[in-house]
């Protein structure tokens, strides 16, 4: 289903810091706990409804996948917000399963995100874009990305869904091409997942799906041929798509996610000075359309989580 069967709601997700960005690519990437607090906070008063949070290390800002780097902003943000908390089980994509989902087991939150297949992760083309880095992970970080698999087996998903589904968690089903609409769709005929499911489709990642018109037209109608009304659609584009993507698919009723994980810019050539920025430019798209972005608890409502 979508707004259009949602009460003309519009789900704003929005990706706080994420583990693909680095320092040296923005002065406005939050790194600190407090500075991941502040924008989550900002970032819901200005309309998202879902915060996907990842850690970092405070003083390098490479990804920190540590239930202690969590504790440093949580309590935080659930105290200064009522968003729905959405704990990354990706990580850093040279992370193990076994790393990535401690947090999620940790802090049992109502969402958790679950990449639904294995791809190639091609952070390299960035390399041509920065002369310099601060830190040396940087580069190799980049660099790195060309023998990179970003490892999701059956096994990893069955085993972060054990993992979790104990503890009343939902998932946010990233899935970065169609095979892993498939994979899902394999994981409800196990009964291994229930419905709805939040589908977060992922569209201009080097690994996945190009970000053409085409390419969202695909996903959706291979999404709502596999699922039908047992899935919630919502679409990220990376980098200077997101927008773009993020607009198409609203005008089609879905939901969005925006954040500073997906792109750094606000717009052509121009750095986003903060995550509430985007989320301001986006809801007024969505106001725009006629739609109006969804409170946290009606986002709770039309996602099912367990509040
Ligand atoms: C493209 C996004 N970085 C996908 C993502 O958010 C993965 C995760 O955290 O599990
Ligand atoms: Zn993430």
């Amino acid at each position: 289903s979508n707004a259009f069967d949602q009460g003309g709601k519009v789900i704003v997700t929005c990706a706080i810091t994420g583990a693909i960005h680095t320092p040296s690519m923005t002065p406005y990437l939050p790194i600190t706990p407090d500075e991941i607090a502040k924008e989550a906070i900002d970032a819901t008063n200005a309309g998202a409804s879902i915060l996907h949070l990842h850690a970092r290390n405070p003083e390098t800002g490479q990804p920190d996948q540590s239930p202690e780097g969590f504790s440093q902003f949580l309590p935080r943000i659930k105290h200064s917000t009522d968003a729905v908390i959405n704990i990354t089980t990706g990580g850093s994509p040279y992370m193990s399963v076994e790393e990535r989902v401690r947090p999620a087991a940790t802090y049992q939150p109502e969402l958790a995100s679950l990449n639904m297949g294995s791809m190639n992760f091609g952070l390299y083309p960035l390399l041509s874009k920065y002369k310099s880095f601060k830190h040396d992970w940087e580069r190799e970080h980049l660099e790195g990305s060309r023998d990179l698999v970003f490892r999701n087996s059956f096994k990893d998903i069955e085993y972060v869904l054990e993992t979790c589904y104990g503890n009343g968690t939902r998932f946010e089903f990233e899935c970065y091409d169609t095979s892993h609409l498939y994979n899902l769709a394999h994981f409800a005929d196990r009964g291994l997942v229930k419905a709805p499911f939040f589908v977060q489709s992922v569209f201009g990642l080097l690994g996945g799906i190009g970000p053409h018109p085409d390419d969202v037209m695909h996903m959706k109608r291979t999404a709502d041929r596999l699922f039908g009304d047992d899935y919630r659609w919502s679409v990220l584009g990376a980098g200077s798509n997101q927008f773009r993507i993020a607009t198409q698919a609203a005008d089609m009723g879905g939901n969005v996610r925006v954040g500073l994980e997906d792109s750094i810019w606000i717009g052509k050539g121009e750095l986003a000075i903060s995550n509430a920025a985007q989320v301001l430019k986006m809801r007024s798209i969505v106001e725009g359309l006629g739609f109006s972005v969804a409170t946290p608890n009606e986002a709770r409502e039309i996602l099912s989580l367990k509040g």
